[in-house]
């Protein structure tokens, strides 16, 4: 089974759009695990644009499902932020100060070192560990080497080649998968996943543990209804 873990940021970015607190946060990350969501999923970034740190904090008294925190580790914030909220996985990510949105994944063997203390650290505290990485094999067995429990394939590259040849954008995710599958890791993965692309890939990779969706999935969900959205993204995901 393959779990759908809803990722709010964009709620936030609406909300911090006008102040106050309309939507409300934490009311739409229980609606969404109300409507069939296995898992919330944050990513909360220094500038706060979107998620803040507090937002972090308040979920994590209410969401029952699972709660995962994506963000970069070289700031010490976000690493006291996951300590003290002790989420069910955190996911590395290099995203890179300034940039919209995360733009690629680990090099997981420039950064073995300071990834092995790190994966530690949060594995010490009784949390797992994923790893953000491109689909590249090397990156899948460095991310191991590190320790880490899971990896992230960061699947911005698969969606922008799938309209035209699914077939090419699918092939590098596939052998990453793989490899993943051979070394023991768990697999999750995200970014700009959709209705149009999401079941060709779990098709394809049908042993993925977790993927994230947020932006497609709130963006249909305007003409769609929340929890109709939910719902269609869990039958992408059922085959
Ligand atoms: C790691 C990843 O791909 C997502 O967490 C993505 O970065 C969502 O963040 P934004 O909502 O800020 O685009
Ligand atoms: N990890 C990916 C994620 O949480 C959501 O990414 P996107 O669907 O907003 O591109």
């Amino acid at each position: 089974m393959t779990r759908l873990s809803v990722n709010i940021n964009k709620i936030a970015t609406l909300r911090n759009s006008r102040g106050g607190n309309n939507p409300n946060v934490v009311k739409t990350a229980l609606d969404c695990e109300a409507f069939g969501a296995q898992g919330i999923t944050v990513h909360p970034r220094p500038d706060e644009r979107h998620i803040r740190y507090q937002d972090v904090l308040d979920l994590k008294q209410l969401v029952t499902t699972e709660f995962n925190i994506e963000g970069n580790p070289t700031e010490l914030k976000f690493i006291e932020l996951v300590l003290a909220t002790r989420p069910a996985q955190v996911t590395l990510v290099p995203d890179a100060l300034g940039a919209i949105t995360s733009n690629a994944g680990w090099d997981t063997i420039t950064h073995r070192d300071r990834l092995t203390d790190l994966v530690q650290t949060f594995k010490s505290a009784g949390i797992r560990v994923s790893v953000f990485v491109d689909p590249i094999e090397t990156m899948v067995e460095g991310a191991k080497i590190c320790g880490a429990d899971r990896v992230e394939l960061y699947t911005e590259p698969y969606a922008t080649e799938y309209p035209e040849n699914r077939e090419k954008a699918v092939a590098p995710y596939i052998k990453a998968a793989k490899v993943a599958q051979e070394v023991g890791l768990g697999l999750n993965a995200g970014h700009d996943l959709s209705l149009e692309n999401l079941r060709y890939l779990k098709e394809q990779i049908p042993h993925l543990d977790e993927v994230s969706i947020g932006h497609a999935l709130i963006c249909d969900a305007l003409y769609y209804g929340l929890e109709n959205t939910i719902q269609m993204y869990l039958r992408e995901l059922d085959v």
